[in-house]
């Protein structure tokens, strides 16, 4: 490996950095703003088409005080098992992370095709997205190279079809601080970006043999408040209608955290909507764990594609393809 890649950055033993005084902090994010990037650090890594920021300091700080409510159980329904955290990202820096996310993070507008008989059709995304981490088969070493868990041996090229890419620090904090909060372990952080009320997810489960029985599945919302659906999956049996479809009105800061029979038995949505808070754009991020290689090329397809690179734009306010 060429030195030039071995760009991975310090985020897998970024230094702990001392508290700072408040007024320090504040100074710190007015320069940031003023220079317009919020750290010196960046995660870097081949296959980034460029350096991600660190978290500001503040927000970094912050952080450590998830989840900033306790979470409310809700599995009065059958083989519903959510935990509903309103909030679980403190208050303070809801608006500074969504927008730290959307500034800093690249984005794809995937399109795939599908066959169903004889005819293909082409599906586009409704909705911007992307991805990163790796399933429990392999592992980044420092260097960004992928290593084989089992053996500690570098994984031979082409394992992968795609080019699986590391958590970078901003989200690799979240991730961590989340598996302390949840007991749950996540390998992987799914990006979506709701520009508008006209962007969307039809009715799904993510219930993928890669990610194992009973995925517990943190979901994050920041930006616009946006309706997230839940109803039972048709059944032959008679929980279907013992159930009621749901719905709740996901803030900035909440965390659905999915688990249990959930992903086996009901779908969620986030259907589109007509003008309104939703045209300030949502991001939601979900941390999960695949199990094998089958999910990490699921995960790459889906949310990265072969298309091109969008960035948010500061002065148009919308994403715009990036030019390299
Ligand atoms: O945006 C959301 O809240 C849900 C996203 C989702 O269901 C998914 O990415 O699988
Ligand atoms: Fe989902």
């Amino acid at each position: 490996m060429s030195k030039r890649n071995r760009t991975l950055d310090s985020f897998f033993g970024a230094p702990a950095t001392k508290k700072p005084k408040p007024e320090e902090v504040k100074a710190t994010e007015d320069d940031e703003q003023k220079a317009g990037h919020v750290s010196n650090e960046v995660s870097n890594h081949s296959t980034y088409p460029f350096p991600l920021p660190q978290l500001p300091p503040g927000i970094r700080e912050t952080l450590n005080f998830i989840p900033a409510s306790d979470g409310q159980t809700i599995n009065d329904q059958p083989d519903l098992d959510l935990l509903y955290f309103q909030p679980y990202i403190p208050k303070e820096i809801v608006r500074e992370l969504y927008e730290f996310f959307r500034r800093e993070l690249f984005f794809y507008r995937v399109k795939y095709t599908i066959k169903r008989g004889p005819t293909e059709t082409q599906i586009n995304t409704p909705r911007y997205t992307t991805v990163f981490g790796l399933d429990e088969t392999a592992r980044f070493d420092e260097n960004g190279e992928i290593i084989d868990a089992a053996n500690g041996r570098p994984v031979p090229k082409g394992t992968y079809k795609c080019r699986p890419r590391p958590i970078p620090q901003c989200l690799q904090v979240l991730r961590e601080l989340t598996q302390n909060a949840t007991g749950c372990t996540f390998n992987f952080a799914l990006v979506n970006y709701y520009s508008s009320g006209n962007d969307s997810i039809s009715y799904h489960s993510d219930d993928e043999r890669f990610l194992g029985v009973d995925p517990a599945i943190a979901s994050f919302s920041l930006g616009a408040k946006r309706d997230f659906l839940l109803k039972h999956k048709p059944t032959a049996g008679k929980h279907e209608s013992e159930s009621k479809p749901l719905k709740f009105p996901l803030a900035p800061g909440d965390m659905v955290l999915m688990r249990g029979k959930t992903q086996s038995n009901w779908l969620h949505s986030i259907p589109k909507r007509k003008s309104g808070d939703a045209d300030k754009g949502r991001i939601n991020i979900t941390l999960r764990r695949a199990m094998v290689k089958e999910g990490t090329e699921n995960y790459y397809r889906y949310n990265v594609g072969e298309g091109e690179v969008y960035q948010w734009h500061p002065e148009k306010r919308e994403m715009i393809p990036w030019k390299g």
